[in-house]
């Protein structure tokens, strides 16, 4: 009986030493994360002394970690103007280019952080043109460097690239060029594996520098040297031998990707401890940020998917429709098509060409909507993709931001939407339990998709440890008003976590979905009450405060994750914590546009710059007239090439004034008829309508007279 007892107590003994260690764990988790946002803010009140938006520099040659003004005069000044406005057609510089551009023309290292489309690649091409001589650039992707290098042919500069394509003519123009001095090189693009697999590279740029030629070393998408970045590539950790060999040519290394640690790594590895560091803001105000509730109907989702780019985008507005996986992608597309979308799949088991082609055809406008994984990510250079449609959750607020950033590159208004169900997370989470913090990123962006009360924006400032900026009504939570209430459902909670207890006690294994089936089951007055995915949302809720946890198993053709209970389990079912969820009355705004679609002016003006592209084979319409461009020459409407020339500058003029000119007096003919037509319309019907009012009078004297009669 003693002995009895003694077992007895030994098993509470262990059952209450399980929960402590649970909550110890839970805590030491909690602690760290505590200790990591410290750091953040910390770093943060020193962004906020030296002021938002100011470049910081690191330290100076001097060792000292002074502040420097850019913004003053420099005895460049007017020739910067003069090729940013006549060469590039930039009318004006955005947030800190102008900065960067002279602290490399000083002949300083410099480190740019800067939103995907915050115009980076202007930091470096201005530079390279004002200093004579060769820029190297580095950038990971052919089909980056191939539309770059068309780009900046397309404005007269002499650019050219050296890949595992590129032809011998190539190849040896280059090589001739670097070596002898003689033919024009001004930017030369590269791959990372040209630096550091080819000596013979190596050596003709050896020589380039030794004759006084190599003038700048630009590192593009400089976060691929970072393992902690998203897109980590080998090669790319070689590039510090370009400090080594090169050392007093100035290197700017630029970048979307904002975190600290990244930061760090990149000046390490780069060897560039004494750069000026220029960390723009990652807000990008004209993204307007939603999510939206994603059906249990497969159907229903494409359904809603193709309304939404059918009601706003009209015009043929480009998009991207992010999925989870392959089979996803071209499901997706050949719905949409059967839905009258043009739309086509993008992902890595296609074929090179097949893969190139279909972007091509997207980035010459002849194809709406890529439907992606993935992979289809950093070579996107388009400027004007006007949404971003994620049919499945991303796996991180940092992988969120940079897919959905591909929107707006060009600052016009632009959407991103995010269609969430709970569903989605444990396919997720079972792809990233293995990468360092790789759950931790994935609740992060879960608690994102569940707040309905919370700004979208005020999520990414969070991320990337910056202060919070007005979000101005970007993001469904601040733009629509919704009645939201908190609803305490610890009780069903407890009935989850029991029931996983009880398996867990049974040494069965539970995934979301049987658990979801299990409860419904044996609750049958719940099944009447609750649906499938709120029991969903519920597990998910629990999953991510950490009372119950996932955990995985492999089989030989997947990972399966499976529900168990967490370090906080012990403390809901003893009723010392409490779990409330948000409910909402919201109804969707669907035809809320955020977009403004073109105007029949603009519309001609993008005809014509698809047609030149066309004409001119590979150049993209954008590089003809950005869309920016279309609305200043709509909105000013010149009616001289000089005047023209004031808005897109003077190459674009040469090159296309005289036909954009053709199609604003044709615009302008064409309007004047249609406004004299619907004068004479306006006329007539004024004449009809006197007439019939007189005949009117005239019927009703005739029947008076009739019945007078
Ligand atoms: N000052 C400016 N005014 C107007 N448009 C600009 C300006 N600077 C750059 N742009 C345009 O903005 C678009 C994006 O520029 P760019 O490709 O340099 O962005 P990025 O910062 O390199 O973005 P990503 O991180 O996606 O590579 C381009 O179409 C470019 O012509
Ligand atoms: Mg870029």
């Amino acid at each position: 009986m003693e002995s009895e007892a003694i077992q007895d107590e030994l098993q509470s003994l262990e059952l209450e030493i399980n929960d402590v260690q649970g909550q110890i764990s839970a805590l030491i988790e909690h602690q760290d994360r505590l200790y990591e946002r410290k750091s953040e803010l910390k770093t943060l009140l020193k962004a906020v002394a030296v002021s938002s938006g100011t470049p910081v520099a690191s330290s100076c040659p001097d060792g000292s970690s002074a502040v420097e003004n850019w913004s003053e005069p420099f005895e460049w000044d007017s020739r910067a103007d003069d090729v940013r406005f006549n060469i590039f057609g930039i009318s004006k510089y955005r947030a800190n280019q102008r900065e960067i551009v002279n602290a490399v023309m000083a002949g300083r290292d410099v480190l740019v952080i800067m939103a995907a489309g915050g115009g980076k690649s202007l930091c470096y091409q201005l530079p390279a043109i004002l200093l004579g001589g060769t820029t190297l650039v580095v950038s990971p992707l052919l089909s980056l460097i191939q539309d770059q290098v068309m780009g900046l042919a397309a404005l007269g500069i002499s650019a050219y690239m050296l890949t595992s394509t590129s032809g011998k003519e190539n190849e040896k123009f280059v090589y001739k060029a670097l070596e002898k001095g003689e033919d024009e090189l001004k930017i030369l693009y590269v791959t990372p594996e040209k630096v550091s697999k080819s000596k013979r590279f190596m050596s003709k740029l050896e020589k380039c520098h030794n004759a006084g030629r190599l003038s700048l070393i630009s590192i593009d998408e400089a976060h691929c040297c970072s393992q902690w970045g998203h897109d980590f590539r080998p090669d790319y950790k070689n590039l510090s031998i370009l400090k080594t060999q090169f050392p007093k040519v100035p290197m700017v290394a630029l970048t979307a990707t904002a975190t600290q640690k990244v930061q760090n790594d990149l000046i390490e590895m780069l060897h560039i401890p004494k750069c000026v560091k220029f960390v723009s803001s990652v807000n990008r105000p004209n993204l307007f940020y939603s999510v939206r509730e994603k059906s249990l109907v497969g159907k229903a989702v494409v359904d809603e998917i193709a309304e939404f780019i059918r009601e706003s985008y009209s015009n043929n507005e480009s998009g991207i429709v992010y999925c989870f996986s392959r089979k996803e992608c071209e499901q997706i597309a050949g719905e949409l098509r059967e839905r009258g979308i043009s739309a086509d799949y993008y992902h890595a088991e296609m074929d090179v060409n097949m893969r190139e082609k279909v972007h091509m055809r997207w980035s010459k406008n002849k194809l709406q909507v890529i439907v992606g994984t993935v992979a289809f990510g950093m070579g996107i250079n388009k400027p004007d993709v006007r949404f971003v449609i994620h049919h499945s959750l991303s796996k991180s607020m940092e992988t969120y931001y940079q897919e959905s950033g591909r929107a707006g590159r060009d600052g016009l208004p632009s959407e991103c939407v995010l269609f969430f169900r709970s569903g989605d997370v444990p396919r997720q989470s079972s792809m990233v339990f293995y990468e360092y913090s790789g759950l931790q990123n994935l609740y992060d962006i879960v608690r994102y998709c569940q707040s309905k009360t919370k700004c979208r924006r005020s999520a990414f400032f969070r991320h990337f440890g910056e202060p919070s900026q007005d979000c101005n009504g970007m993001c469904d939570n601040c733009a629509w008003s919704s009645e939201v209430k908190e609803v305490d459902v610890s009780d069903l909670a407890k009935l989850v976590v029991s029931m996983v207890q009880e398996m867990q006690a049974k040494d069965q294994r539970v995934t979301m979905l049987q658990l979801g089936d299990k409860l419904r089951t044996k609750h049958k007055d719940l099944s009447a009450e609750l649906k499938r995915e709120e029991i969903e949302h519920l597990v998910i809720k629990l999953i991510v405060d950490s009372v119950l946890k996932e955990e995985f198993q492999h089989t030989p053709y997947s990972t399966n994750a499976y529900v168990t209970m967490g370090p906080l389990a012990n403390q809901l079912l003893q009723g010392r914590k409490t779990i409330k969820t948000e409910t909402s009355s919201r109804q969707i705004n669907k035809k809320s546009k955020r977009s403004s679609s073109f105007t029949g002016l603009e519309s001609k003006l993008d005809e014509l710059r698809k047609e030149i592209s066309a004409v001119h084979g590979s150049m993209l319409p954008h590089t003809v007239l950005s869309t920016q461009q279309i609305g200043l020459i709509s909105s000013q409407k010149p009616d001289s090439l000089q005047e023209l020339e004031s808005i897109i500058g003077k190459l674009k003029t040469e090159k296309y004034g005289d036909k954009i000119l053709e199609v604003m007096r044709h615009d302008a003919v064409s309007g004047q008829l249609v406004e004299d037509a619907t004068k004479e319309e306006t006329c007539k019907s004024r004449s009809s309508k006197r007439a019939k009012t007189q005949k009117n009078v005239v019927l009703l004297e005739s029947s008076e007279e009739e019945e007078e009669a």
